[in-house]
């Protein structure tokens, strides 16, 4: 069991933005743009999805954490927080519970 967040990641990302490329892989990939970095994403995610289909979990395992990696970094790039991003998932948590609630009280 790990303390390691993805809250941590992303801390670690928007410490590498805006410092010389040959500094760290990540400044690299941030002073490459959005293009690049979204590149990347896609092809860690189709990886991924290779890695799942065939049944291979410690691959899906690396892959999980390359999507997870290129994401934090995409979502950089864009200019999106990962706030922003967990304030979308809780307010479809939200949406979905209210959802349920409703659909319990017609049945
Ligand atoms: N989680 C990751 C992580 N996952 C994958 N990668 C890098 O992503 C790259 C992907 O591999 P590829 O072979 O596809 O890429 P490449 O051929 O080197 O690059 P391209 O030419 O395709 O752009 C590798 O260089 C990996 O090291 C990561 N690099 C960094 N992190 C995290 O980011 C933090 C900061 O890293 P640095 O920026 O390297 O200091 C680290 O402490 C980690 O927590």
């Amino acid at each position: 069991m790990t303390t390691f967040t993805l809250d941590d990641l992303a801390a670690l990302v928007d410490s590498r933005a805006g410092q010389p490329p040959d500094t760290s892989y990540t400044a690299k990939l941030l002073s490459e743009g959005p293009a690049k970095a979204a590149k990347k994403l896609g092809e860690e995610a189709v990886e991924a999805a290779i890695a799942a289909v065939q049944g291979d979990r410690k691959a899906l395992t690396s892959e999980a954490a390359d999507v997870l990696y290129h994401l934090i970094v995409t979502l950089k790039a864009g200019g999106v927080p990962l706030s922003d991003v967990m304030a979308e998932l809780g307010r479809r948590t939200a949406q979905s519970g209210l959802a349920e609630k409703a659909a319990r009280r017609h049945t």
